[in-house]
């Protein structure tokens, strides 16, 4: 197979080991480097002369940003601008996380996806294809950067609550791993978006002239199996500890099952959305007042993540005390055919038959408010993908039920949420507990007793463990990925609450608290690895969990201090050969992160 090299068709960067870019992005043309670092990488005077201050090139992007008319364009903006200057893009979002997470991950990734053929730029990931097994490995070669640590993989065929959107889904990947590094700082160039390319069953895209992937129809789950045995084993034999999440896969049980005992890989839908729904629920069952025992969880929606939140439940509720079929009784599952019951009369998928109610005495309940009318839950879940079916009137029944009626309406995008939190509020008299896949914004509402107050909705997005689920299992170096790593990863979200936050009613952190969130994160999801003996990086076992925290922070990409880090490099190994004087001759027009000449 011919090998294709992106970078063939970019300048040659001078010195390759001062490539921080991920791939293709140009670190080394940052605006920010001083004019001694330009002449070094051979870039001195291939930008405008200026060597300018993070708040310099802050206010030009963010007046670039409020130019764009539409979401889309902003979406683009923000991609270019990875591309071009990846510490940069870094030091936005990691800046402004809740005005800019929203741009680059869900809601705004979604419509990226449905038309990411029609928009699309550049190349930003990779995409593998049916027609490329047997070659995996030497495609996975052409990857330019040598040290990938994580990638996440999507086959696009269940892109958020979309459906089936074939490669167009690239944008969840590169979303996701943009997190990581912006949440967890795992390294730009370390981490790898990964499209499959196995044939969509969308067959509006497969008659669309821009759409980029194959024309044929998805292929059989044992094509698939067959395919993902080979990648797995490329992946791991190009980059031995890899870790390899999987991603928005219409069924992907099947491959967590196969896979989890042989290679550091994780389900992001199944397991990250478990561990996070965990950590909120653990926090609204203590704000409920009621004990585990009397909660009864309806769930809309028994696919990978109906099923993996319930289950982290179920875990969560018998490490309360009760006993497993005590837990599992507790929750009532519907689908498509309505409440999942043993006797239903259909084949049910392998993965409901755990929560099948077995004490339906023959009865059938086929709609969603004849099962609420039947359970009378004070946990409502949406995992469903159909936007606002959490009705007002269900919404009320709810608030009659219960005094703080616990409402999770998860599915993304926003136009999928099965409610939004105004409706939530208003028709529960602001009484409910409330987190959702998607951001919604604050509001202020007066309720029956005349209190005005500001609402703080949560966002209850795997977005919150999955950063930390993978740099912890990187830095622990872990051969597996274990259930008492996931669940750690949501108790520790669960108790990372500041008593502000709980003070404001918040179900989880703050966002803007992210990067300290995932340390936190990292560290339980570390010390479970060590507990269950699959760390390989033994020595970090002795650390006491302050020293832990500080290694974890040591290990995190910090786009703020990019340039200086670049600047010691530099300057070290300069001075070691002895000739800084020509180069150092630094251009008079430098700013200094304050601003003043340098
Ligand atoms: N908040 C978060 O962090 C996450 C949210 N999600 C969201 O959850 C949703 C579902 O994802 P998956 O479980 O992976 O998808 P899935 O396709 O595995 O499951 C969807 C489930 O919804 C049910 N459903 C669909 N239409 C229905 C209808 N008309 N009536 C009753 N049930 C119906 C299906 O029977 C199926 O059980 C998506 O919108 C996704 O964006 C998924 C993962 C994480
Ligand atoms: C957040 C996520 O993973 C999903 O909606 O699929
Ligand atoms: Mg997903």
């Amino acid at each position: 197979m011919a090998r294709f090299s992106p970078q063939q068709s970019r300048p040659v960067h001078a010195t390759p080991f001062l490539n921080h870019s991920t791939t293709p992005s140009d670190a080394n043309y940052d605006t920010a480097n001083p004019s001694y670092i330009r002449k070094y990488l051979r870039t001195y005077g291939l930008t405008p002369p200026r060597s300018e201050s993070y708040e310099t090139q802050k206010t030009r992007c963010l007046a670039q940003l409020a130019l764009k008319n539409t979401e889309i364009d902003k979406f683009q903006y923000l991609s270019t601008l990875r591309k071009n200057n990846v510490h940069l893009f870094y030091r936005l979002i990691t800046d402004h996380l809740r005005e800019l997470t929203p741009l680059i991950y869900t809601p705004v990734v979604g419509e990226a996806c449905q038309r990411w053929s029609e928009i699309y730029q550049q190349p930003e990931g990779m995409y593998l294809s049916w027609e490329d097994r047997g070659n995996l490995a030497a495609v996975i070669a052409n990857w330019p950067q040598p040290n990938v640590e994580i990638t996440c993989i999507t086959d696009g065929s269940r892109i958020l609550g979309l459906g089936d959107l074939g490669i167009n889904g690239m944008g969840i990947p590169i979303g996701k791993l943009a997190l990581y590094t912006a949440c967890a700082g795992i390294r730009p160039e370390a981490t790898l978006p990964l499209t499959l390319d196995l044939g969509t069953s969308n067959k509006t895209l497969r008659e669309d002239p821009l759409y980029m992937g194959s024309r044929r129809d998805k292929i059989s789950a044992e094509e698939e199996r067959e395919f993902l045995d080979e990648l797995m084993s490329a992946l791991t034999e190009r980059w031995p500890g890899i870790v390899i999440q999987f991603e928005d896969f219409k069924n992907p049980f099947p491959a967590l099952e196969r896979y989890r005992d042989s290679y550091t890989c994780f389900n992001d839908d199944i397991q990250g959305t478990g561990a996070v729904i965990l950590g909120g629920v653990i926090n609204a069952v203590k704000r409920s007042g009621l004990p585990c025992k009397d909660h009864r969880a309806v769930f809309l929606g028994a696919g990978s993540a109906g099923v993996g939140v319930a289950k982290q439940i179920v875990e969560f509720f018998m490490r309360e005390g009760m006993s497993e079929e005590e837990a599992r009784n507790c929750f009532y599952l519907v689908d498509t055919k309505g409440l999942v019951t043993a006797d239903r009369g259909d084949k049910l998928a392998d993965h409901k038959v755990y929560f099948a109610r077995q004490d339906n005495q023959g009865q059938q309940w086929k709609t969603l408010e004849e099962v609420i009318d039947h359970v009378q839950p004070t946990i409502l879940m949406g995992l469903s993908t159909l936007g606002g079916v959490f009705t007002p009137e269900i919404l009320r029944k709810m608030a009659d039920w219960n005094t703080a009626p616990i409402i999770f309406p998860l599915s993304n995008p926003s136009s999928k949420s099965e409610c939004d939190y105004e409706s939530a509020v208003k028709n529960t008299d602001g009484r409910c507990l409330f987190a959702s896949g998607s951001p919604f914004p604050t509001m202020s509402f007066t309720n029956s007793a005349g209190e005005t107050r500001t609402y703080y909705p949560g966002q209850g997005n795997n977005m919150y463990v999955f950063p930390g689920i993978g740099l912890g299992s990187i830095l622990s170096k872990a051969v597996r990925v274990t259930d008492s790593m996931i669940y750690a990863s949501g108790e520790a979200l669960s108790a990372a609450l500041t008593a502000e936050e709980i003070e404001r009613g918040l179900l989880y952190p703050d966002i803007t608290r992210i990067r300290e969130v995932s340390i936190v994160v990292t560290r339980k999801v570390m010390r479970a690895a060590q507990a269950d003996g699959v760390d390989r990086e033994t020595n970090l076992r002795k650390m006491s969990d302050s020293d832990l925290d500080n290694y974890i922070k040591s290990r995190m990409y910090d786009p703020h201090t990019e340039v200086r880090s670049l600047e010691r490099e530099v300057g070290h190994l300069l001075s070691s050969l002895g000739n800084l004087s020509p180069i150092l001759n630094g251009s008079p027009t430098e700013e200094k992160p304050n601003g003043s000449k340098l």
